[in-house]
C-alpha cells in the first residue's frame, strides 16, 4: 500500500511559514540558568555547551557577562572554544551591559527590554522614548564591533501594539539582525502568536525570533505557530529549564519539528544524541526527566492496550507519529497488565520460543488478565503463567495438536 501524504506536514500555499527553514537558539546556558536548581560550573558550562554544539543547534545564548565576573570570564572561555554554533550573550538594554558583552568574544549580542507598562512601571522605570533612545544607542555600538545584534522586546503581548511596531520599526531601519517577541509570563496562545508574528513581519524586513515561556502550557505548540507565521528562529533549553517553569523544550520543538519535516530536522541536528544531552542537563540540575516528556519520557514509546498493541505489531506507525529509532530509542509493548491481548501475548511467547496455537494464546491471556484483575503484573508473573501453560499443554498430545492443525 502506498504511504499516505503527512497531513502535518506544512501546507505549501502557506507562504509566510518558516516551519521547513528554522533554527535553533539554544538558551540553557542563559535562559536555563534563570531555573531554580541551576548552578554551572566552568567544567559543565563548557561540557554543557559541546554537547549542544555536537547536537547541532545554530545558536548558543550565554548568561550576561555583567552578571557576575565568573559569567563574563566563562563567556569568554566558551566563545574560545571554536565551537560550529554561534555564540551570543544576553544583556539589558544599556551600554554598560554592551561593552562588557562585545570585549567577550561573542559572535552576536541579545538586547532586551520590557515594553509592557507592568515592566515599564515596575521593572525599569523607563518610557517608550527613552527605551528607543538607548536601543538605538546599544544597537549601533554593538554594530560598530561587527557582530550580530538582536533587538528583543520582553513581555511583548502585554506591550501596546502601537509602541512595539515602532520600535521595531525603528531598529529594523538601523540594521539589527534579528528582532524578538517574547511571552515572558506564558499567558499568550497560538492565535495571539500568528496574529503578532504576522503583524511584525509586514513592518520589518529582518529574521523574527521568539521566545516563549511555558506557564500555561503553550510553549512549544507557540513555537511551532511561530514559524508559521514567519518568524525563524526559536529560543530553547534542554527540558524546558528556566524562569519558573521554563520556556518551549529543545526535545519537544524537535519532536513537534519532526512531525512537519523529518528530513530537514534530521538533516541538521543529532536527534540520537537528545537523551544524553537531556540526561547530562537533568543531572546537572538535579531533575528527573518527566515521564511524559516528548521522546525521552520513559514511556514515551510505551504501548500497552491491547488494541493498540495488537497494530503497533503490525504496522508501528498506527499509534507512533515519531520513529523511536530516529532519536536511538526502542519502542516498548507493555503487556503485563490486564489490558492486554491475544496478539501481545502472542508475541510474548514467540519472543520466548515457545509455540502455542492462536487458541491457545487466547487462553493463556485469560488467565493473565484473571491475575492482572486481581493485582500489578510484572513481566515474570506473565512468563510464568505463559510457560506453565505450555508445559501444562506441552508432550506428545500437543505435538500432534500442532500437526493437526498444520494438515487441516
Ligand atoms: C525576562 C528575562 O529573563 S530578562 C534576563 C534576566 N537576566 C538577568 O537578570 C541576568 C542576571 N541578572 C543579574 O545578574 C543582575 O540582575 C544584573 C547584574 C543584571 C543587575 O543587577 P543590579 O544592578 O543589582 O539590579 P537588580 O537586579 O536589582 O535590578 C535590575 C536593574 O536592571 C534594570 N533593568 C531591568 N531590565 C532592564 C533592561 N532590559 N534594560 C535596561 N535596564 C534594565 C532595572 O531598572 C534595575 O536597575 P536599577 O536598580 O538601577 O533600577
Ligand atoms: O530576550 C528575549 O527575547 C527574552 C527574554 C526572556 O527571557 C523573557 O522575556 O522571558
Ligand atoms: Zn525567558
Amino acid at each position: 500500500m502506498p504511504t499516505p501524504p503527512n497531513p502535518y506536514a506544512p501546507n505549501p500555499r502557506d507562504l509566510l511559514s518558516n516551519v521547513t527553514r528554522f533554527q535553533i537558539i539554544e538558551s540553557t546556558l542563559r535562559e536555563g540558568e534563570q531555573f531554580a536548581n541551576a548552578f554551572f560550573d566552568t567544567e559543565k558550562k563548557i561540557e554543557i555547551a559541546k554537547a549542544l554544539d555536537d547536537f547541532g543547534v545554530d545558536y548558543i545564548e550565554l548568561t550576561s557577562p555583567a552578571a557576575s565576573e565568573q559569567s563574563r570570564s566563562d563567556c569568554e572561555a566558551i566563545c574560545k572554544l571554536g565551537l560550529k554554533a554561534k555564540i551570543l550573550t544576553h544583556i539589558r538594554c544599556h551600554m554598560d551591559d554592551a561593552r562588557i558583552a562585545v570585549e567577550t568574544g561573542v559572535d552576536g549580542v541579545d538586547v532586551v527590554i520590557g515594553t509592557s507598562s507592568f515592566l515599564r512601571q515596575y521593572s525599569h522605570g523607563k518610557d517608550m522614548n527613552y527605551i528607543a533612545q538607548s536601543a538605538v544607542e546599544v544597537i549601533e555600538y554593538v554594530k560598530s564591533h561587527g557582530i550580530e545584534i538582536r533587538f528583543s522586546s520582553e513581555d511583548s503581548f502585554r506591550s501596546d501594539l502601537v509602541d512595539l511596531l515602532n520600535i521595531y520599526k525603528t531598529v529594523d531601519k538601523i540594521g539589527v539582525n534579528r528582532v524578538g517577541i517574547a511571552d515572558t509570563v506564558g499567558g499568550a496562545n497560538p492565535r495571539q502568536v500568528y496574529e503578532l508574528v504576522r503583524t511584525l513581519k509586514s513592518v520589518v524586513s529582518c529574521d523574527i525570533e521568539c521566545h516563549f515561556h511555558n506557564d500555561t502550557g503553550c510553549a512549544i505548540a507557540n513555537a511551532y505557530t511561530a514559524l508559521e507565521a514567519g518568524a525563524t528562529l526559536i529560543d530553547v533549553s534542554v527540558l524546558g529549564i528556566g524562569e519558573r517553569n521554563g520556556i518551549t523544550s529543545l526535545g519537544g520543538l524537535m519532536a513537534r519539528m519532526m512531525t512537519a519535516d523529518r528530513d530537514y530536522v534530521l538533516s541538521k541536528y543529532k536527534l540520537h544524541k537528545l537523551r544524553d544531552l537531556e540526561n547530562l542537563v537533568a543531572e546537572a540540575v538535579q531533575v528527573n526527566i518527566p515521564f511524559n516528556n516528548p521522546i525521552t519520557g520513559f514511556c514515551a514509546f510505551t504501548h500497552k492496550a491491547g488494541i493498540h498493541a495488537k497494530a503497533i505489531l503490525a504496522n508501528p506507525s498506527t499509534y507512533e507519529i515519531l520513529r523511536p529509532s530516529d532519536f536511538g530509542l526502542t519502542r516498548y509493548i507493555h503487556f503485563a497488565n490486564r489490558l492486554t491481548g491475544w496478539n501481545a501475548i502472542k508475541s510474548r511467547v514467540d519472543q520466548l520460543n515457545l509455540q502455542l496455537s492462536d487458541s491457545q494464546c487466547k487462553e493463556v491471556t485469560a488467565k493473565i488478565k484473571k491475575l492482572g484483575d486481581v493485582r500489578s503484573l510484572n513481566i515474570d508473573d506473565v512468563d510464568s503463567i505463559i510457560r506453565e501453560y505450555h508445559a501444562a499443554v506441552a508432550g506428545p498430545s500437543t505435538a500432534s495438536l500442532f500437526v493437526d492443525e498444520i494438515d487441516n
